[in-house]
């Protein structure tokens, strides 16, 4: 489904377990910044209205999107948070580097869900033109960062259940 059929911000808050006892980590590229920081107040403040607090919400920018998986490798490698959001906003220009950058913080991001234990989420809008990214920050399409914040807490619950389901 196209996200022109589904608003990034509109979801079934009864399906959203409490972030009361989660610890995120928001990884955010300074690339386009009037996009990147109104995603990251998204996230932020969905994170913030599930349960979680200001304390276990930690924030780190990153020079570009090619940068968000180093940076979320860091939070993994020193920080003992539940889930890492990844925000970013790669507008096409004139050269081919679009689609570079692109395969390489999807690749990147996929490696990281795999190689480790925590879900790391796949927040970057990848767009054509400006106006087509402020659309889904904050505009007509809603919020990208609201949907990568419901996403990292359903996975912290999914995972925490399949913990508990173990012992
Ligand atoms: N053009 C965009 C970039 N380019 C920069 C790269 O992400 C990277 O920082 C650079 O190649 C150095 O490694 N980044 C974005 O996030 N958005 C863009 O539109
Ligand atoms: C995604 C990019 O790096 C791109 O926006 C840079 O623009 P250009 O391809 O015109 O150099």
């Amino acid at each position: 489904m196209a996200t022109n059929l589904k608003n990034l911000s509109e979801y079934d808050a009864s399906l959203v377990a409490s972030a009361e006892k989660m610890k995120f980590g928001i990884v955010v590229s300074e690339w386009n910044p009037d996009v990147t920081e109104e995603l990251m107040n998204g996230a932020y403040s969905t994170l913030e209205k599930h349960g979680a607090k200001a304390e276990n919400i930690l924030v780190a920018h990153v020079p570009g999107s090619f940068e968000l998986t180093h940076g979320a490798r860091q939070f993994i490698k020193h920080t003992d948070v539940d889930a890492i959001i990844c925000l970013g906003c790669v507008i096409k220009g004139d050269t081919p580097h679009f689609d570079y950058v692109c395969q390489g913080v999807t690749q990147g991001i996929t490696e990281l869900n795999v190689k480790h234990k925590i879900p790391v989420i796949f927040g970057v809008l990848t767009t054509d033109n400006q106006q087509q990214a402020l659309d889904r920050a904050g505009g007509k399409h809603g919020n990208k960062g609201d949907e990568g914040a419901i996403t990292a807490i359903k996975m912290v619950a999914l995972t925490q259940e399949l913990k508990a389901s173990k012992k």
